[in-house]
């Protein structure tokens, strides 16, 4: 039948103003042989098989046949000001028949002004829902930071640790988790718009509040500390501090154990240690330092 139309449009300039949905009002067609001839009598309705809105390209197919009059073949639909597109998806976007990404973008500009973070994530999956969004993927991608702050005051509560930032793996893994659910009560997935999946494994970075304390210190601070406290260090308190970080350097993974009596500065001298390979939380998975040893190791 689609075929036909084509065919059709390729031999009747007439036909070639009516979309393949509006074709039957004025042309009916026959099985055998396959063809379309002009309607005598009568008044029919045509419809289009209705292919749920996602990602496959079937459903792009279905927009520009519904949109585009008169194509003569699958290349014509694909072809746009001359040029060939890869997909139905792209001829969509060369169409302008796609929300251009500018717009949702917008709209999030303005409701993160005044709105929380849920509401945010409502919105996003209201935009993906209703409306042709060209790359969803693009537009989750520079978005869902704004979608997260919640979730790192609620992990924080959890750990009983204030100011905590969740490293942002958990952060982006938990809106995903949230977006999913949102997706589900329209009877949508992740997979339809090309969102990433969540994974189990990012929980796990905020299970242990002791390490989550150690990852949560406040980089700039710990810098200067560092600063003040290393210039005041002793002879032996140096010559510790740099067998230490040279290993620590070098990934030599030595254990060292630190001994004197008491008030000699061994905790002044880990604190120097500590603060000084302070690092961002981005980076610092590897190099979590415990201080709640009577020995300590990095
Ligand atoms: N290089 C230094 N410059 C200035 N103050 C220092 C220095 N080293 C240690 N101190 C100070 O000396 C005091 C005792 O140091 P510290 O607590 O580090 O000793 P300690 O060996 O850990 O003692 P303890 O074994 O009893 O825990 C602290 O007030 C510390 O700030």
């Amino acid at each position: 039948m689609l075929t036909e139309y084509f065919m059709l449009n390729r031999k009747d300039p007439e036909a070639r103003s009516l979309m393949y949905a509006d074709i039957p009002t004025a042309y009916t067609f026959h099985v055998r042989p396959k063809h379309w001839s002009k309607r005598k009598q009568g008044n029919v309705i045509g419809r289009i098989i209705f292919i749920p809105p996602g990602t496959t390209d079937v459903y792009f197919l279905r927009m520009l046949l519904t949109k585009v009059p008169g194509p003569t073949s699958f290349e014509d639909l694909m072809t746009v000001n001359g040029k060939l597109c890869k997909d139905y998806k792209e001829a969509c976007m060369l169409r302008g028949f796609l929300i251009d990404d500018g717009e949702p973008e917008a709209t999030m500009i303005k409701v993160r002004q005044w709105g929380m973070p849920a509401l945010l994530r409502s919105l996003f999956v209201m935009i993906l829902v209703h409306s042709e969004v060209a790359d969803p993927g693009k537009l989750f991608e520079t978005n869902w930071k704004l979608f997260a702050d919640d979730f790192s005051y609620q992990a924080g509560r959890g750990l009983n640790l204030q100011h905590f930032q969740a490293p942002d793996e958990y952060l982006k893994n938990q809106v995903i988790k949230h977006i999913e659910t949102l997706l589900h009560s329209h009877f949508r997935s992740l997979a339809d718009f090309g969102l990433p999946q969540p994974t189990d494994y990012a929980h796990s970075l905020v299970s242990n509040r002791l390490i989550c304390e150690q990852l949560n210190y406040d980089v700039c601070m710990q810098k200067r500390l560092a600063d003040e406290i290393f210039s005041a260090l002793n002879r032996g308190q140096q010559d510790a501090y740099h067998s230490i970080m040279t290993s620590v350097e070098q990934g030599l993974e030595k254990f060292f154990f630190l001994y004197g009596h008491g008030g000699t500065g061994k905790t002044y001298l880990y604190n120097t240690i500590i603060a000084k390979l302070a690092k961002p939380t981005t980076d610092c998975l590897g190099r979590c330092i415990l201080r709640h040893c009577s020995h300590f190791t990095t």
